[in-house]
């Protein structure tokens, strides 16, 4: 599905599905065709058997079938309307198969290409973004969207032909009256227009209702943990709640207002109807129209009622998803990651890989600079550390060189090859990056470490051994299968930490950034750590961004970042020989 949601659009999509639309529909006609005959029987029976007036029915049936008294005749009929009927309601499911599957596949292939969308958008949307908001969109508006696909594909094309099948016996039964009730009809497909306007900013103004509130809630509980701990519950359950109630208002006023409406549209038929009736008594009494065929014309209009109903409801379906699709926007509006055309990959080598920054200048906001010119090479294989006060700018550097943004100022060569010339997803597939705070799955122990990407149990035991957590892992009950709770409740920081660790062993990168990773261990855990980890990055590039001496006091060459720009650089022992330098001021 294309990257935008209009009814255009979606009936584009419709038109992939012409075969089984084609099917859907002729089997819908023929359900509907099967009982749209059966009026046609009682003015037949009433005239020909009880007012003996002649239709040559029950004579060609005497003739050319059985021939029988009036109750075999009305049992005969009575079986075969039964059969037809019978037949009909086969088909009808049948129909109602097809029919769901194809509008269960455009909004499958809706919700695919929003989260296509999703998953290419730029961190800076992503960081903005209120889960809750996302989810209502990708699940109540695109069920507003099934709902119309399906009343569009079902009922509109088998609607138009029974009104077209009934007008025509109605202009055949007596056709001044059915000119009559023809014309009139319009008016009330007219009324109907302008109501289902208002219906439609109402179902807007309803998911919008929906989005807020399940944003609200998504958060409370995503922060529970936090919120108990500031004794919060009661204010942001009563957030929750407020938003609950917020959303019972656009939802009564929708709900009633909604069917209001339909009834209002629903009543103007009706009357019509009504009239149509009384029309068609007087033309039994001023015109030769017969007692029997007054009945067909009854049960005619009554075989109107629905598709007419359903071509009403069609504008209100119509308006409501044209309501949903504007929402469903917002997210394909959303900015992707620049696509970049790679010609060379730097990283596909199998060499070690060096990093070389220039001129980088960047903010999260256009006015706003966090880094400021800042130059430094990363050799190849070399330790390199990161230091400067807190706000100096380090994570957002770290960020930026394993590809969490794109660069308008500056460049960064990796192996030689410019940031320009790299998709941002190829530099994050080789750059790890190791967070203070990593993020762990309310799942278990070894999806945790393997992120669903299957690696050898040795594999998997080298990992955990150099990231210092085997005894940790045969303390917990269940060993790698245990559940490790919303966000890895269940493990202290420093585990949490430690598994980051893990993960980036077993992904075994060409470059390691480690962004205060080791900030939970205690001294003594960290240098059994780094000891353990010294083989393994001994072939890597390795920057370390630490406020810590132990942990970056082996480092070959150090950078100092004091307010967004570099202020200092050297090995650990050039910058301890400067009185006034940071790294001095670390120890
Ligand atoms: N995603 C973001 N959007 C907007 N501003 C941000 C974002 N991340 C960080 N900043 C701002 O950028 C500045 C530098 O932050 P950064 O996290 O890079 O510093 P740091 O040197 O790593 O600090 P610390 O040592 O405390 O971790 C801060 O003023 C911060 O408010």
């Amino acid at each position: 599905m294309k990257e935008q949601c209009t009814v255009r659009s979606i009936l584009k999509e419709l038109l992939q599905y012409r075969k089984e639309l084609i099917l859907g529909n002729i089997v819908a006609i023929s359900a509907t065709l099967l009982v749209v005959i059966i009026p046609l029987f009682i003015p037949i029976i009433v005239d020909e058997l009880l007012l003996g007036k002649d239709h040559h029915f029950i004579s060609w049936i005497s003739e050319h079938i059985w021939q029988s008294d009036t109750k075999g005749y009305v049992l005969g009929v009575l079986a075969f309307i039964l059969f037809l009927r019978l037949l009909s309601t086969a088909l009808s499911i049948l129909q109602t198969k097809i029919f769901v599957s194809i509008s269960k596949n455009i909004t499958y292939k809706m919700r695919q290409s929003l989260l296509w969308h999703l998953r290419h958008v730029s961190l800076k949307e992503y960081e903005m973004m209120r889960v809750g908001a996302v989810t209502s969109k990708l699940v109540t508006d695109v069920e507003t969207i099934d709902g119309f696909v399906s009343t569009t594909i079902s009922k509109l094309i088998v609607s138009a032909l029974i009104l077209v099948f009934s007008s025509v016996v109605l202009l055949w039964i007596h056709w001044q009256l059915a000119l009559f009730i023809l014309l009139t009809n319009p008016i009330v497909v007219l009324f109907t227009v302008k109501l289902s306007r208002n219906i439609g900013k109402l179902k807007k103004e309803e998911n919008k209702a929906v989005e807020l509130f399940q944003s609200s809630l998504n958060e409370t509980l995503e922060l529970f943990h936090q919120i108990r701990a500031a004794n919060k519950e009661a204010y942001f359950f009563k957030q929750s709640e407020e938003k609950a109630a917020e959303l019972k208002e656009h939802s009564t006023n929708y709900g009633y207002k909604s069917d209001a409406a339909m009834k209002l549209s629903y009543l103007v038929f009706l009357a019509g109807y009504e009239v149509f009736r009384a029309v068609s008594i007087l033309a039994v009494a001023y015109s030769d129209l017969s007692v029997g065929l007054m009945l067909a014309i009854f049960s005619y209009l009554w075989v109107m009622v629905s598709p007419t109903q359903d071509i009403i409801n069609f504008q209100y379906v119509l308006a409501t998803a044209k309501a949903a699709c504007k929402r469903i926007n917002m997210l394909f509006e959303m900015e992707k990651e620049p696509l970049v055309k790679e010609e060379v990959n730097p990283f596909a080598a199998e060499e070690v890989i060096d990093i070389d920054v220039r001129g980088l200048t960047f903010g999260y906001r256009e006015d706003n600079y966090i880094l400021e010119n800042i130059n430094m090479h990363i050799g190849a294989g070399s330790k390199v550390a990161i230091v400067g006060a807190s706000g100096s700018g380090k994570t957002t550097l770290a960020n930026i060189l394993v590809g969490f943004y794109p660069l308008k100022e500056g460049e960064i060569f990796y192996g030689g090859v410019s940031n320009r010339r790299l998709q941002l997803s190829t530099i994050r597939e080789n750059i790890y990056l190791i967070l203070q705070h990593p993020k762990l799955f309310n799942d278990t122990m070894l999806f945790n470490l393997t992120l669903g990407n299957s690696y050898t149990m040795e594999a998997i035991q080298k990992a955990l051994h150099i990231a210092q957590l085997d005894d940790v892992i045969a303390r917990l009950d269940k060993g790698l299968e245990t559940l490790v709770g919303k966000d890895g409740i269940k493990l202290s920081g420093g585990q949490r930490q430690r598994v980051a660790i893990a993960r980036m062993v077993l992904s075994d990168p060409k470059v390691v950034i480690f962004d205060e990773s080791t900030s939970a261990l205690d001294v003594h855990t960290e240098a059994k750590l780094f000891e353990a980890l010294h083989d393994f990055l001994q072939t890597k590039t390795v920057i370390t961004i630490a406020h810590r001496l132990s942990t970056i006091k082996s480092a070959e060459l150090i950078y100092v970042l004091g307010e967004g720009r570099l202020v200092d650089s050297g090995t650990p022992q050039e910058l301890l020989a400067k009185d006034e330098s940071y790294f001095s001021s670390m120890i």
